[in-house]
């Protein structure tokens, strides 16, 4: 126990406002938002053109559409990581005002030149000017912002590339209403909503560009080197090599890739979806927009919502519902219902997206998490180029359909049965996904939904630790101080630096909670008193002890922890053990431990080995059988995060049992040394 208390961290309530009010930063980020705004705009606007183009030939128009996307996407499959390093070597401010002019040139010129072969052009040559203009950007920001600020740049800079496109969507459903109004106004002004969009975007252009040409505060020179000089077919086979060890995450990508293909198909395909159910330009920006009003409605309250709920099981079943949203809206042909189940696919996606990029981050240890990411984004470039390419072939093969059954007539075109293709492929992915990395077993997936909706046992959601936190839990005689002391011991032998610690008493004012808590002269204490006494002594053990030695990246082991509530005030002394385990979390900020060792022994053999009973052991014998079974029921729930040893067996037995399983946790320093070896949680 430390001296003197370690400094709280500060609240983040705060910390989003606190970016945007460094005014440097909330320069760079208008231009961004504006800049971010008039790309959306163009990529409706330019999507639109393709198919205004194709003169109503229906293979044309997707042929087209898909050429606008493959143009933006492949200039960064081949010079996206060079560009990061060619930047580096120029002034930053300068290259992205010059970068800003040339792409509002390029955008001006669409309309004029007129033609698909500058369109595309223009495309690749805006999206490799793009390429150089972000890493500066990227490199910029820490100029602007203080260290402990830079997570927050990063999602509010994300809000402004995704929370604008439906804005923007919007914005062309207007322009294509109020087309014709605009040109009344003057016959210098452009007719063609298509043509103002692009316009438009043009200027958020040279918006972007004064706003930075101000923006003293970026130093001049050359920004240092990033890490990014491998290429992407490097980067594909180093990621392939880092990743393919781990069925969990094999799962995760196969699972990403699935729905970034689904996604493919449904951004490919939308505009002539749209067309085949009779709607034009503005209906196709209401479409765009609702599927990424959806996708960041999932985003943001998503994992909200469904915080209780473990994270590879909402990852795999968010996929397959959007799969499942992905057939409805090939089968139902109707434009207004497509409105709707885009949004709710968007919303699933949304949560599975993040989800995914969560857990990425959480089951890749450190030294090759940079690489990972890198190999998932090369992938899913790669996905995202091939679906573009080929979902318009199939549509466009399919061609149009007319069926007639006695008085019903239905159309089903090859975008609607591409979509329905893909959504099929989705729900596939999504359960093969879903299989690969469920835990629980012997809980079904409902009983999961209700528990979680509730704010029940079972996820983890706590902030990361740097260290490793382990809890030994069981009933009373079961060998918990017995095993902990002996792993401290081997952990140490190890070269980790261990913190053993206990629960009740882990903290002096532990320690006086302890006496009055398993004290007899304390006498009976309601169960409700006695689940927030062992809470206090949580909370702050957790804050004394337990946290700061994780920060420190110790190794720390508890005897006994928020379990051990559930199952004596829960199930022993018949609380609620769902809201027992809620004060708990309450108590501990989420922190869940990376692994918890239960002991198992039937009460009465556990009660066998004391020498004397305290205030809670000398309950009768029902009352701890009920805490047996309250502990074996909350492992099941969690079989990863949980380890079950049998103690009736000898003390060496159980040891070796133990020791085993904690030499696979990933950020031991014994496996970071052999990196070839157990580098990820199976
Ligand atoms: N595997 C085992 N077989 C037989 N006896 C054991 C075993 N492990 C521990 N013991 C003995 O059982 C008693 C209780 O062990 P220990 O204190 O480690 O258990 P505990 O789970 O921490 O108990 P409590 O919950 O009461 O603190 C001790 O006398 C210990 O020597
Ligand atoms: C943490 C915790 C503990 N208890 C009970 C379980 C035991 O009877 C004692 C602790 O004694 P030990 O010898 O240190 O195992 O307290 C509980 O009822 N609730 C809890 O949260």
């Amino acid at each position: 126990m430390p001296a003197s208390l370690p400094t709280p961290a500060a609240p983040a309530q705060d910390a989003r406002r606190g970016v945007l009010a460094i005014p440097a930063f909330r320069k760079l980020w208008n231009s961004m938002l504006f800049s971010s705004l008039g790309d959306w705009l163009g990529l409706l606007a330019t999507t639109a053109l393709a198919q205004q183009l194709s003169g109503g030939s229906y293979a044309t128009a997707n042929f087209a559409i898909a050429g606008v996307f493959i143009a933006r996407l492949l200039p960064a499959v081949f010079l996206g990581p060079i560009a990061g390093v060619i930047a580096d070597r120029f002034d930053r401010r300068r290259l992205m005002v010059s970068v800003d002019l040339m792409r509002a040139g390029l955008y001006i010129s669409i309309p004029i030149v007129h033609t698909y072969f500058w369109l595309y052009t223009a495309m690749i040559l805006v999206e490799c000017l793009t390429l150089f203009w972000s890493p500066a950007k990227e490199a910029s920001v820490p100029n602007l912002v203080p260290r402990d600020k830079l997570e927050n740049a990063n999602q509010v800079s994300l809000l402004a590339a995704y929370g604008t496109a439906p804005i923007a969507a919007i914005l062309f459903s207007l322009l294509t209403l109020l087309s014709g109004a605009i040109a009344a106004i003057s016959p210098l002004l452009p007719s063609n909503s298509v043509d103002i969009a692009l316009y438009i975007n043009a200027l958020s252009f040279l918006f972007a560009a004064w706003t930075i040409r101000g923006l003293k505060e970026i130093p001049k020179g050359s920004a240092s080197k990033s890490n990014k000089d491998e290429n992407v077919g490097q980067s594909l086979i180093q990621g392939w090599k880092a990743v393919s060890e781990s069925k969990i995450i094999r799962g995760l990508i196969i699972g990403m890739v699935g729905a970034f293909s689904a996604a493919g198909a449904v951004i490919g395909l939308a505009r002539t979806f749209v067309g085949d159910l009779g709607g034009g330009d503005a209906a196709y920006g209401v479409l765009f927009g609702s599927v990424f009003t959806g996708l960041a409605i999932g985003i943001a309250f998503g994992p909200k919502v469904f915080a209780q709920f473990s994270r590879r099981r909402l990852f795999g079943a968010a996929l397959t519902t959007s799969g499942v949203f992905l057939v409805l809206l090939a089968l139902i042909s109707n434009l207004v219902l497509s409105v709707f189940i885009v949004a709710i696919l968007g919303a699933f996606s949304g949560i599975a997206w993040v989800t995914g990029f969560t857990m990425l981050g959480m089951e890749v240890t450190d030294d090759v998490r940079g690489r990972t990411f890198a190999f998932v984004q090369s992938l899913i470039r790669i996905t995202l180029v091939a679906v573009l390419a080929i979902a318009p072939i199939i549509a466009a093969t399919i061609g149009e359909h007319r069926y007639e059954f006695q008085t019903i007539v239905l159309n089903y075109n090859g975008a609607q049965i591409t979509i329905l293709i893909a959504g099929l492929i989705a729900v596939l992915i999504g359960s093969v996904s879903y299989h690969q990395m469920k835990d629980r077993p012997t809980v079904s997936l409902w009983s999961d939904i209700l528990a979680a909706l509730q704010g029940e046992l079972g996820a983890i959601t706590g902030a990361q630790a740097k260290g490793i936190f382990i809890a030994f839990e069981g009933g009373e005689g079961t060998g918990k101080s017995t095993q902990s002391q002996l792993l401290a011991k081997w952990l140490e032998q190890e070269g980790e630096t261990v913190v053993l610690s206990r629960e009740p008493g882990g903290t002096d004012l532990g320690k006086d909670l302890r006496k009055i808590l398993l004290g007899h002269e304390t006498g009976i204490i309601s169960p409700r008193a006695e689940a927030l006494l062992y809470a206090a002594d949580r909370a702050h053990h957790v804050f004394s002890v337990i946290r700061p030695g994780l920060d420190r990246g110790d190794v720390v082991i508890t005897d006994r922890y928020f379990d051990s509530s559930a199952a004596y005030q829960g199930a022993g002394r018949v609380l609620n053990p769902s809201e027992v385990a809620r004060i708990s979390r309450w108590a501990t900020e989420s922190l869940y431990p990376t692994l918890t060792i239960l002991i198992d022994v039937p009460a009465e053999i556990g009660l066998g080995r004391l020498q004397s009973r305290d205030r809670l052991e000398a309950e009768p014998t029902e009352f701890h059988e009920r805490v047996r079974q309250e502990f074996l029921q909350i492992a099941m729930m969690d079989p990863e995060r949980y380890f079950v040893v049998d103690g009736t067996q000898t003390v060496e037995e159980i040891q070796t049992q133990i020791i085993a399983r904690v030499a696979e946790l990933p950020a031991l320093k014994r496996n970071a040394d052999e990196p070839k070896k157990k580098r990820f949680r199976k």
